[in-house]
């Protein structure tokens, strides 16, 4: 099934806050803030930047940190995810570990990645985490 199409003044609003939500991002060992927003299926906006720790592998990406909040403040499904982080010449995808997150809550997502400069490029969950292993596989649809 093909991802919903997004009406582009939410795009636009998407993707501006994911750049604010970078100015968030908590990164004083790497340096390197990344801001996610997600835009929830009935039209919330919920943001994360990255909280890293002295522990390094406690950090936890943006797009973590956005699910997490969302899942809190009573959302579970969703429709896009704008990310972004410092990096201005070429477009940059979440990692893996985010991936297979976003795929806990459905294969659905338009993803925009985002440059710094607000320029961005949409892809699809879909795209970026082919032959996926989903709540599906365990019965949980
Ligand atoms: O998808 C990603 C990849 C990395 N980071 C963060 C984690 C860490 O704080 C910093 C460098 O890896 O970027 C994210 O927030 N999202
Ligand atoms: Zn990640």
């Amino acid at each position: 099934m093909a991802a919903p199409a997004i009406d582009l003044i939410r795009v636009k609003e998407l993707v501006a806050k994911c750049l604010e939500a970078r100015k968030m991002a908590y990164c004083p060992y790497s340096q390197f803030p990344v801001g996610a927003a997600i835009l929830t299926a009935d039209g919330a906006i919920i943001t994360g930047c990255n909280v890293e720790n002295a522990s390094y592998g406690l950090t936890v990406c943006a797009e973590r940190t956005a699910i997490q909040r969302a899942v809190v403040e009573g959302h579970r499904s969703f429709t896009a995810i704008a990310v972004t982080c410092d990096i201005k010449d070429h477009f940059v995808g979440p990692c893996g570990a985010c991936r297979q997150v976003l795929m806990e809550f459905g294969g659905q997502w338009v993803v925009y990645l985002t440059k710094p400069d607000g320029s961005y490029r949409e892809t699809s969950l879909e795209e970026l985490l082919p032959l996926p292993f989903s709540p599906r596989h365990l019965g949980k649809d």
